[in-house]
């Protein structure tokens, strides 16, 4: 990300910095770049604590944390969060949090999503599925947002009674930067200057994002009463300011890294960091009944079709461990093994799954015999098992329309030597692999650099350097039927 054309239009950046943020869920990474050109100046990070509910206010410590490692804002000119999507952060009418925040990858509102499918289909869950995605682009899964609030009022109606208002991680960090939130600095009724964009709006199970508007009916079907929610602050424009500090819209995840990897139509995003990801942008909404792709919004004013496993680099990390090796020698195991581990077959499910819609199944090893078990087939397996959860994301892509011309492989788990060269024979298409970067956080930045610009589009950064993957000619043509025998097979719904 170091090349740069003048902007088009807009206030000019030059000699400015901008920061760009990323708070995931493994941890918090800031990227300062140069506003005009995009180039890398300084860098930070700061872990965030394991778990699947989490107190937001570890979120803001380790974002001071990674701040201060990356040299301060003090000259900084704008700033931008992207942030792990459909977090539920639960506001009271003081800006306190209620209880502490249900993330992504939390399945306890599996059988709210179920409710909530049953309901609008009024008993038919497959009509309730397509209503769903004709309404809001999205089938309830537990990860989103409207599956958590339905969980709260059900199980915690004490804390339910006290929600005022509720946000995703990227808005709430956006608001604290901001000086808001409990005994907040800027005064006033902090809540209703809490801000979103479409992208992670688009993630809740409430807001629409063909139509960029919010679903109040569904909202209050789901927790039985109307909440306040962020106002939804257009690609580009500024949410806030501090001082002299320009704070951008902010974004999903997801949608940061299309803008950090400035993805164009018939590219397709493979991110293999906690979650699975694979995402396209698209210029018109995708609706898909089954749920396996969700119809998110990008952080343009495009859109992001998307699907996502609950079960990424933490599979590696896990089998790592069993094998006690570090990530390198993970890669070379793996290597050393055959295509298709000579049958060991592994099903990733180690979290549950969310797509296929799985929330309480297992992870399964099949076809174990004498001669396949060595760490080398373990390790080859589970490589093969992620990527094959991912390679059925693509296909529910392409069965959706969208096309796919080029994938880029991202993500923590996109440093490994066996995930880059055993991915395009399991995708079966070439795989570009950028330099290793924090491309969320380059989203975000970029953003902020949008924001202080004024412009109609995103300055133009070059993506540096890529390395190509081609398919070799190695491929194991019974792997992928026997995997999906496999995946039939794991205990669990
Ligand atoms: N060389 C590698 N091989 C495999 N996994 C890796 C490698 N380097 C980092 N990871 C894994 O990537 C993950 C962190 O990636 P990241 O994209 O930052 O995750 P998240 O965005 O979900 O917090 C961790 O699980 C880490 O162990
Ligand atoms: O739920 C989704 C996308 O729908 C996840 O992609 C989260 O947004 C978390 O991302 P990572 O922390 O794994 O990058």
């Amino acid at each position: 990300m170091t090349t740069s054309t003048s902007q088009s239009a807009g206030r000019s950046l030059a000699g400015q910095l901008v920061a760009g943020v990323d708070s995931s869920t493994q941890s918090c990474k800031v990227v300062i770049r140069d506003a005009e050109t995009g180039a890398l100046k300084r860098f930070g990070s700061a872990p965030h604590p394991d778990g699947t509910e989490v107190d937001p206010e570890a979120w803001w410590d380790a974002l001071q944390v990674a701040v201060s490692a990356a040299g301060g804002l003090d000259d900084v000119a704008s700033v931008a969060v992207g942030g792990q999507q459909h977090g539920m952060v639960a506001l009271d009418a003081d800006g306190n949090v209620v209880r502490p925040a249900l993330l992504w990858n939390d399945t306890r509102s599996a059988g709210a999503a179920l409710d909530l499918i049953d309901e609008l289909g009024e008993g038919d869950a497959e009509a309730g599925a397509r209503a769903w995605a004709e309404q809001v682009g999205v089938v309830p899964v537990a990860s989103f947002t409207i599956t958590k609030l339905r969980w709260l009022a059900q199980h915690e109606p004490e804390n339910a009674a006290k929600v005022a208002a509720v946000a995703l991680p990227h808005d709430w960090l956006t608001w604290r930067l901001a000086g808001d939130g409990p005994g907040s600095r800027a005064g006033g009724n902090s809540l209703e200057r809490l801000t979103t964009d479409r992208s992670d709006a688009s993630g809740t199970g409430y807001f629409d994002a063909a139509s960029g508007e919010y679903r109040f009916d569904l909202l209050e079907r789901a927790f039985g009463r109307r909440i306040g929610v962020p106002q939804v602050v257009a690609p580009g424009a500024v949410a806030r300011e501090s001082g002299s500090l320009v704070l951008g819209a902010g974004t999903g995840d997801n949608a940061g890294a299309a803008l950090g990897l400035g993805m164009a139509g018939g590219d397709v995003a493979v991110s293999i960091g906690t979650s699975g990801v694979v995402s396209a942008v698209c210029e018109t909404p995708v609706a898909d009944p089954t749920g396996l792709v969700a119809g998110f919004a990008d952080a343009t004013g495009r859109f992001l079709p998307l699907a996502c496993t609950l079960n990424g680099s933490r599979v590696f990390d896990a089998m790592g461990r069993l094998l006690g090796v570090d990530h390198k020698q993970f890669a070379e195991l793996a290597l050393s093994a055959p295509p298709g581990a000579e049958g060991l077959t592994l099903v990733p499910y180690l979290e549950g799954e969310r797509t296929p819609n799985k929330p309480d199944a297992t992870g399964a090893l099949h076809g174990v015999r004498l001669g396949n078990t060595t760490p080398a087939h373990l390790a080859r397996a589970a490589v093969e098992g992620v990527l094959l959860g991912l390679a059925d994301g693509l296909n529910a892509l392409r069965a959706q329309g969208v096309p796919v011309h080029r994938v880029l492989l991202v993500g923590g788990a996109a440093q490994s030597a066996a995930v880059r060269q055993i991915a395009p024979d399991i995708l079966g298409v070439p795989v570009t692999v950028p330099q290793p970067g924090e491309y969320v956080a380059d989203g975000a930045a970029r953003q902020a650099a949008w924001a202080l610009s004024g412009a109609d589009e995103a300055p133009e950064w070059g993506l540096a350097g890529a390395k190509e993957f081609g398919v070799s000619d190695e491929v194991d043509a019974s792997l992928a039927d026997r995997y999906a025998q496999a995946r039939e097979m794991t205990f669990g719904a």
